[in-house]
């Protein structure tokens, strides 16, 4: 295969996203009897953060209707509140689920991987990158409260974090289903699933591009709990409380020995990687097929 498209990446965006997005964090910290702890309701468009009842612990909610996909906003978004809660001390734990009915997250956006220009896309699959390693690295307990469909980018986002709560639907599945859209998930995508469910059932579900029912999910290890719809922020809130009973330090020193050479794989070829989707992306083969799988998405409703 040959990978020699060269392009320019830009830095300008995800280096700095706090100079790309207007903050619109109201009263982020209230200074309390001399000391900051956040009360409020902030993030911003697409990214709701809100302190939850219990102590040390926020919900971050998507908001990108109709699927939450993960547009180049939603992802600069998503970095940027994830590091306001790693810089606010005050916070120990993150739930992260959607405001889309039925749906977690559709993914990664086709409109950005689709018809664009190589600029783009390499500025795209940089975000990707870096919402990936923000997320698998961070220092918080995060856990995945998914209270809908969940393919693709949305699972990979899902499996960054430290567990999964999911509703207990059959209407709703999981899963890398690249191979479904004639792509092939990158190796970090596969190195996170082999960390979550092992090599064999990986093998097998990044091959046929399984999108796992609830039940099969739990039954693989995609997912650690299933609870009825309307239980699954609460659940995942309790499974926050249990998690908080861990010294921080140890827990994060361990997380980190855990994930380290997995992020690594990445941290080492970071511009290789964006070379090598912005050259896969690029081919007249590729676009073709994801410009079919973007009009089946757009014809099932006529
Ligand atoms: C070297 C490495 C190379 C490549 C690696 C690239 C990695 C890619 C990973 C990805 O994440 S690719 C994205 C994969 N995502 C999917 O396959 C999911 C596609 N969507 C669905 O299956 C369904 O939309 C849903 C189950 C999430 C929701 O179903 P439903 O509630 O019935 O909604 P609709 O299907 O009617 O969709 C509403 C609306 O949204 C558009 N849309 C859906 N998904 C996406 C998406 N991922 N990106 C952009 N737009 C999406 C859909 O076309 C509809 O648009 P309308 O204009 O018709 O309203």
């Amino acid at each position: 295969m040959a990978l020699t498209a060269v392009v320019r990446i830009p830095t300008r965006a995800l280096l700095r996203p706090w100079a790309r997005l207007r903050d619109s964090a109201l009263g982020w910290m209230e200074p309390v009897g001399g000391v900051e702890v956040s009360t409020q309701r902030f993030g911003s468009q697409r990214v709701l953060v809100e302190p939850a009842s219990a102590a040390g612990v926020a919900v971050m909610t998507f908001k990108n209707p109709p699927v939450n996909s993960l547009s180049l906003e939603l992802l600069t978004e998503l970095v940027i509140n994830l590091e306001k809660l790693e810089n606010d001390k005050t916070f120990r734990g993150v739930v992260l689920t959607s405001d889309c009915p039925g749906i977690f997250s559709a993914g990664l956006d086709l409109t950005e991987i689709c018809g664009r220009n190589p600029a783009h896309y390499a500025e795209y699959w940089k975000a990707v990158q870096e919402m990936w390693l923000r997320l698998y690295l961070s220092n918080l307990m995060l856990v995945a409260a998914i209270n809908g469909a969940c393919p693709a980018g949305g699972c990979l986002m899902s499996l960054t974090c430290d567990y999964r709560v999911m509703a207990d639907n059959p209407k709703y599945a999981i899963g890398l289903n690249e191979t479904l859209l004639g792509i092939v998930a990158p190796f970090w995508f596969k190195d996170t699933l082999v960390n979550t469910i092992g090599h064999r059932a990986s093998e097998r579900a990044l091959q046929l591009g399984l999108l796992f029912p609830p039940t099969e999910a739990l039954q693989v290890g995609m997912v650690d709990r299933l609870v009825p719809e309307d239980q699954v922020q609460s659940t995942a809130l309790s499974v926050l409380a249990q998690w908080m009973a861990i010294p921080d330090h140890a827990r994060q020193l361990t997380k980190n020995m855990m994930r380290k050479p997995t992020a690594d794989g990445l941290l080492k070829k970071r511009d290789e990687d964006i070379q090598n989707f912005v050259s896969f992306i690029s081919r007249d083969s590729i676009q073709k097929s994801l410009q079919m799988y973007l009009a089946k998405l757009r014809q099932k409703k006529g």
